[in-house]
């Protein structure tokens, strides 16, 4: 059975205070980071009319909360840090348009205690989280189904914010019209998708989109196809540049992703390894842009010399 969180006198005042705060600041919500249900009815009373979203690591901790008018997002990063956690929730809110980008949210959240909403944060989304939202994949109108876009720019997104093991990690994912896009690639050594079967290449597995977090720190690029099935992966992309322009700045791998959009019918997710910006192309352009949130800065982003236009 999932635990359950004491609705105490404590957790009541907290309400109070966050939906004053939420009046005050004109808050679009209320963002409780939970780690077990809670009186549902209890909470609503307490919380009135507030647009409240709750977020928890597990999906039973959040079972039957939408029959009391609370949006829900599950998490799936359980012993992360509350920060993370706390950014994970509020990415997701905004793919899922249960937010907007330039939201203000009011966070409850356990910072001290395991099981208590001890803390709280009015957090404004500013504008690195703004582009992550459906509605802007939306007007992409590309072959590739929006499901199988979400799902790789999710990805996309924690690997170029989460990097590996305390490392940035650059990536390339080519997604859909997979036949033509495979003729512009060969390999750079093995394929490690090679030989698993479909059903363990489904990018909506969760095991399968952390086996991708582990490759993506190889060389080459992701060949998905439209239904989000990983096809192959360490691949080089070879594909004609002529008649592309990217900002100076940009190099071989952005350069790529660019030239294989406009090639094919493929959409190209590029994460750069220098500051985890995720780039979307469609026919040769930058179509979506979603910087990350937060991630720690290098110093030595600024000795980066990139590639010429040729490479
Ligand atoms: N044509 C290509 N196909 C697939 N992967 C590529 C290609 N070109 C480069 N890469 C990958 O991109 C990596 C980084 O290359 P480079 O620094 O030139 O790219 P970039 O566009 O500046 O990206 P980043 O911002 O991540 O550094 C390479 O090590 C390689 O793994």
């Amino acid at each position: 059975m999932a635990p359950s969180i004491k609705f105490t006198e404590q957790l009541q005042v907290f309400c109070e205070i966050a939906s004053r705060m939420a009046k005050h600041e004109e808050a679009d919500a209320l963002l409780f980071l939970i780690e077990g249900t809670i009186d549902w009815q209890k909470l609503r009373d307490a919380t009135g009319k507030h647009h409240v979203i709750l977020a928890s690591d597990r999906k039973q901790h959040l079972s039957k909360a939408e029959d009391f008018d609370f949006d829900t997002v599950e998490l799936n990063i359980p012993d992360s840090p509350v920060y993370e956690r706390l950014t994970q929730a509020l990415l997701e809110s905004v793919a899922d348009d249960l937010l907007t980008p330039g939201a203000t949210v009011i966070a409850l959240y356990s910072g001290f205690e395991v099981g208590v909403i001890d803390s709280m944060s009015v957090v404004s989304l500013d504008e690195h989280l703004g582009r992550l939202t459906v509605h802007d994949l939306r007007q992409l109108e590309t072959r590739v189904p929006l499901d199988t876009l979400k799902t790789t720019v999710d990805l996309a997104v924690d690997i170029g914010r989460e990097g590996r093991e305390g490392k940035p990690v650059g990536t390339l994912f080519v997604v859909g019209d997979h036949r033509k896009v495979l003729k512009h690639c060969h390999p750079l050594g093995f394929d490690p998708v090679r030989g698993y079967n479909i059903d363990d290449r489904r990018m909506e597995d969760t095991k399968v989109r952390e086996s991708i977090k582990e490759i993506a720190q190889l060389d080459g690029a992701f060949v998905v196809s439209s239904d989000g099935t990983i096809i192959s992966a360490c691949q080089y992309i070879s594909a004609p540049a002529a008649e592309i322009t990217l900002s100076k700045g940009l190099g071989s791998r952005h350069w790529a992703a660019a030239a294989i959009s406009r090639a094919t019918g493929a959409v190209a997710i590029a994460v750069s390894e220098s500051n985890g910006t995720v780039r979307l192309f469609q026919n040769g352009e930058v179509m979506l842009r979603i910087e990350p949130f937060r991630r720690a800065m290098k110093w030595k982003d600024f000795e980066y010399d990139p590639p010429s236009a040729g490479d």
